[in-house]
């Protein structure tokens, strides 16, 4: 193959060397040159890989003549298309004819005049270079992927290809002729055509999106790009349409968009999505005097369901969910998965604070039914947190920081309610950032201690053991409450090594009190859910009673209603198991919760623990004095022992005995003590 600015090779034949040398002596200054003296030679030269361009031919030679070397060469598909040029003495008509009809592409005659054989071997290539363009370019009219339509200067169809065939559905029969406008969708607007006509004039040249309609009525893009072809004047004799259908490549750019913008797990809108909706949402309430609300929803221990369960039982809670909370909104409100368990909804409108409640109470309910997943029945709850635009902030970064902090709060308030932001929580959520950066640290650094909080048999007000309850003694705020941290810690998972110490440091301090002969004691250590839900809880808890050589019967375990609701047959499998091993178990704050009295039959536990607010307001409250009544009545048809918090008084206490509570626990007897003060408490009761 010859490069562009390679000079051309040129074959010369002539059995006559004198001849040979008046050719050469012509041509050698632009062209490559090979010669030979006869036929067979030619031919072999002809069929090398460095082929010529041209082969000047002597027609009369010895051996083989010039008219059979040209058959030749045309019978070889290698070698068909060389230009030939005969060089003859021979001007007859036959001899002539006769290399014409071979295929010859010219006749020079003998004696050769030198500058006009450079003009003909000039003039043969430059054609031949331009036939082989215009065959190239005719095979991309024909072959090429591209569709194309050619337009005289009326804008009449007068060619198109068959990818316009393929890409239309219009024959070039059926549309020659025609203005292009029979392709049109009609989308563009007459400025639109105006700029592109415009370009066209002025440059020649034009590209960009259309729509077309097929001849079978579908709508499609195509990319389009316009040039012109001017005659000698400057006048414009045809345009060159050429274009591609962009609707493989359009889908494939929404499928993108919209993978970048939706949560691949449930399909609703993800973070990206909400902040540039929320900025549109937020822009036409500024617009349109109106207010947004926005609302952070939050499930409820989801961790410990995803943690315990899987992720697979996790994933499709959350699916679950998604479809539910659809079912809560309308098409118009803005609904977001931002990751994990955690879902915004946004309302715009006149009286949001009012629609929002209403929302609110809606996905609470419908959120905290039954959910039926992988044969298992599982319950979960939801804390939503509401902020408001412009009311709480005037910029998207403040009102879902708002609303977060608020869905905190509602979590605070005991779960399964929603919050309206105030100011008060942004305090309450800082703080509580620092408090979970502190507790971080606390547990290396030796801030917490256990306190004993004594536990009576109501009727002979004999000793009968103590509930551990975890304090801890911050450097600078000192004494933290459980009530602040332990949600914390549960929320972040630290509650697993927290509770892991508790359990030692009790066993630990059970042994030393054993060896002091306090060896009736019964311990209660609370288990959060989280904590209750821990891969191997019962093998952890059995090496830790080993360690400190302390019996199983010395310790109970606490756990509340929602622990053992989450995943009720889990928890059945579970108990049976720390059963086995001689631990009891005693239900927390009884009453608070499901009260599941279905599921209750069947959980191996041996004590309910009436919880301190119905015990506070006994026996003047009706209502909390039947519940307490109710549980203790209830423990007793079970075979369930009753132990009742928060005991205060000598009414509250006396009530209880009245009715058949078993154990009491309350300041009345004692408040919470810390180790040295229980021992020398318990040892002085067992005398
Ligand atoms: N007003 C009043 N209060 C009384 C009375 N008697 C006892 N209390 C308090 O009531 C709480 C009883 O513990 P809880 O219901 O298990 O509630 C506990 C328990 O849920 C959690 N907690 C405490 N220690 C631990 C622990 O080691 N692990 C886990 N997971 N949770 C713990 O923190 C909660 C709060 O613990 P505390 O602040 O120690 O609060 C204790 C105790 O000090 C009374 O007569 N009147």
């Amino acid at each position: 193959m010859m490069t562009t600015n390679e000079k051309p090779l040129i074959l010369l034949v002539d059995d006559m060397p004198a001849n040979l040398h008046v050719l050469v002596a012509a041509l050698r200054d632009d062209h490559r040159i090979k010669t030979a003296t006869s036929g067979t030679t030619a031919l072999d030269l002809a069929e090398r890989d460095d082929r010529p361009q041209l082969i000047l031919l002597d027609v009369v030679m010895p051996g083989m003549s010039g008219l059979e070397v040209l058959r030749r060469l045309r019978e070889n598909p290698e070698t068909r298309d060389i230009p030939v040029i005969f060089i003859t003495a021979d001007v007859s008509e036959q001899s002539q004819l006769e290399g014409l009809d071979l295929g010859a592409d010219d006749y020079i005659t003998k004696p050769v005049v030198a500058a006009v054989l450079r003009v003909r071997v000039r003039n043969l290539l430059q054609r031949k270079r331009t036939e082989a363009r215009l065959r190239l370019a005719a095979h991309v009219f024909e072959y090429g992927g591209e569709a194309i339509l050619i337009t005289d200067c009326d804008n009449c169809i007068v060619e198109v290809n068959p990818a316009f065939t393929r890409l239309t559905g219009y024959t070039s029969e059926e549309i020659c002729g025609q203005n292009p406008k029979i392709l049109s969708a009609g989308h563009a607007t007459a400025e639109e055509y105006q700029r592109m006509w415009h370009a066209i004039r002025e440059q020649g040249f034009w590209q960009g999106e259309m729509w077309d309609r097929r001849k079978n009525g579908e709508i499609y893009p195509k990319l389009l790009t316009i040039s012109v072809v001017r005659n000698a004047q400057g006048e414009i004799d045809f345009h060159i349409g050429s274009f591609t259908d962009l609707s493989e490549q359009k889908a494939v750019e929404e499928k993108i968009r919209y993978v970048a913008h939706h949560d691949a797990l449930t399909g609703l809108p993800n973070r990206l999505h909400l902040q540039i909706s929320l900025e549109q949402v937020i822009a036409t309430a500024k617009r349109e005097n109106q207010e947004v609300a926005l609302m952070f929803i939050d499930l409820d221990r989801f961790k410990i369901i995803n943690d315990t369960l899987g992720h697979n039982i996790g994933d499709c809670l959350l699916v679950e969910v998604a479809q539910r909370l659809r079912e809560c909104v309308r098409e118009s409100d803005l609904l977001a998965r931002l990751g994990g368990d955690e879902f915004v909804l946004a309302l715009a409108g006149d009286d949001v604070v009012n629609a929002a409640a209403q929302v609110a109470e809606k996905i609470l309910g419908n959120l905290s039914q039954t959910y039926h997943i992988g044969g298992q029945v599982l319950h979960s709850s939801t804390s939503i947190g509401i902020s408001l635009y412009p009311h709480d902030g005037d910029n998207i970064e403040t009102l879902m920081k708002n609303a977060d902090a608020s869905m905190y709060h509602a979590k605070a308030m005991g779960r399964n309610n929603f919050q309206f932001f105030s100011p008060e929580m942004n305090r309450f959520s800082n703080e509580r950032l620092l408090l979970e950066n502190s507790l971080h640290r606390a547990l290396a650094q030796g801030e917490f201690t256990v306190h004993y909080q004594p536990q009576a048999d109501i009727a002979s007000g004999r000793l009968v053991g103590a509930e551990a309850l975890i304090r801890w003694h911050h450097p600078e705020r000192g004494m933290v409450s459980p009530l602040q941290f332990i949600p914390l810690a549960e929320e972040n998972g630290m509650i697993l090594p927290i509770g892991t110490w508790v359990l030692r440091e009790v066993c630990r301090q059970i042994k030393v009190w054993r060896e002091v002969g306090l060896t009736d004691l019964r311990f209660a250590v609370n288990l959060s859910p989280r904590q209750f839900h821990q891969e191997n809880l019962v093998g952890n808890i059995i090496d830790i009673l080993r360690e400190f050589d302390v019996p199983a019967s010395a310790l109970e375990l606490e756990i509340t209603e929602g622990s053992v609701m989450e995943n009720p047959d889990a928890a059945v499998s579970l108990l049976n198991q720390l059963n086995q091993h001689g631990l009891s178990i005693a239900i927390d704050d009884f009453g608070t919760g499901y009260s599941s009295l279905g599921y209750l039959k069947r959980f191996p536990v041996s004590k309910l623990k009436i919880d301190r607010s119905f015990v506070m307001d006994i026996p003047g409250d009706p209502d909390d004095s039947a519940i307490a009544i109710a549980v203790i009545q209830l423990a007793r048809s079970l075979g369930l022992k009753t132990v009742a918090e928060g005991v205060e008084t000598t009414v509250q206490r006396q009530f209880l005995s009245d009715q058949g509570c078993d154990m009491l626990q309350g300041y009345w007897y004692s408040k919470p003590l810390d180790a040295a003060t229980f021992e020398a408490f318990a040892l002085h009761a067992a005398r």
